[in-house]
């Protein structure tokens, strides 16, 4: 898949590499998300002196914002260890199992795209998180019986990009729902320049912003345009990022200055050439631009709404003036597109 494309969630091995080496590994080295980090903090203090487990965290947000990092953090600071798994990995009550039955007093256990995780191991998990037991059922029939189990006391962090999808009975119990939001251009320009010293690769100040610019408010497509550009600046420079090679490197990996990418630009595109500028509903873009209905409104939508391109009214999606001009195009006055 061409990188460009890549816009999240879809990581590749080498992302997925890439993203552990460069993870923060404290509360104090996360930047941005100031308010989360903050109750986090406090929640982590109190764990501490109290020595009770954290409460069941939440985190939910679009990809690559930074709920894997702020699960892996917390175990740091708390001296304890984390087992990850994901919701699709789940699929009965027996996955979940040795998972429980390894947990380690006050451990985590971080369950990924948790909205995934089917009804009946999500039944399975409620009486861990609550009373830290699990009920199984041995036998069936006649001869079934129940026996219960109980756990070491443990917390659950869960991360979704769709918190909507997840039950209320499941979402009531996480003691803390956290919402991560997209980064501004200064807290990524941060995370490149820090990032960039762990790669020993020399960046100028208006190059980590250029690069900041050009990520869509994630962290995670800044790490991957900064190893990108550090190639560049690698193969074809003496390896050091200065404007002018940042500026060379996006172009040539089509990263438009605009900061959208490639599936951005195609969302606005038909949104406004097929549909003339809306409103439309997500399952006729989702089928118009052979992308799944989930991809649309997990990956590229948030963004487009956030920076105001589109807007979401009770009939469905409508390209802003902004989303027009973006991509060239002019809104008549009776609100349909035309062509420049
Ligand atoms: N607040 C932050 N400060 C510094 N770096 C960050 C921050 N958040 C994320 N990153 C960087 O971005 C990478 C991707 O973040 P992470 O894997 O935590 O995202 P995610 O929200 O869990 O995504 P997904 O839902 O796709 O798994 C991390 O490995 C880390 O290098």
């Amino acid at each position: 898949m061409p990188r460009e494309t890549i816009i999240s969630g879809t990581t590749e091995p080498d992302d997925r590499k890439r993203d552990a080496a460069l993870r923060p590994k404290l509360l104090r080295e996360v930047i941005g998300q100031k308010k989360v980090a903050q109750r986090l903090g406090i929640a982590v203090n109190a764990s501490r002196k109290t020595k009770e487990p954290l409460g069941h965290i939440l985190f939910d947000g679009p990809p690559g914002l930074g709920k894997t990092t702020f699960a892996t953090v917390l175990p740091n600071e708390l001296g304890t260890s984390i087992q990850m798994t994901s919701g699709p990995a789940l699929s009965k009550q027996a996955d979940l199992l040795p998972y429980l039955t390894n947990l380690e007093e006050g451990s985590i256990l971080f369950i990924d795209e948790i909205h995934r995780m089917p009804r009946v191991v999500e039944e399975f998990i409620y009486p861990a998180m609550e009373d830290f037991r699990i009920d199984l059922v041995l036998g069936d029939g006649v001869n079934a019986r129940t026996i219960s189990m109980n756990l070491k006391r443990f917390t659950l962090i869960g991360a979704t990009t769709r918190s909507g999808m997840l039950s209320s009975p499941m979402r009531d119990r996480f003691k803390m729902q956290e919402h991560l939001d997209f980064y501004t251009i200064n807290e990524l320009a941060e995370i490149v320049r820090v990032n960039a010293r762990k790669l020993d690769t020399k960046i100028s100040e208006e190059a980590a912003l250029e690069l900041a610019r050009r990520s869509r408010g994630t962290p995670r497509i800044a790490n991957s345009r900064l190893s990108w550009v550090r190639n560049f600046a690698i193969s074809e420079a003496d390896g050091s990022i200065s404007m002018e090679i940042a500026r060379r490197a996006l172009d040539m990996a089509e990263v438009d200055s605009e900061g959208l990418d490639k599936q951005d630009r195609r969302y606005l595109e038909t949104l406004i050439d097929v549909f003339g500028g809306g409103p439309t509903g997500v399952e006729a873009m989702a089928a118009t631009m052979n992308i799944p209905s989930d991809t649309l409104s997990d990956e590229v939508e948030p963004f487009l709404l956030r920076e105001q391109y589109i807007v979401r009214t009770p009939r469905g999606r409508l390209a802003t003036q902004k989303g027009f001009l973006v991509v060239g195009r002019k809104q008549s006055t009776d609100g349909s597109s035309l062509f420049e």
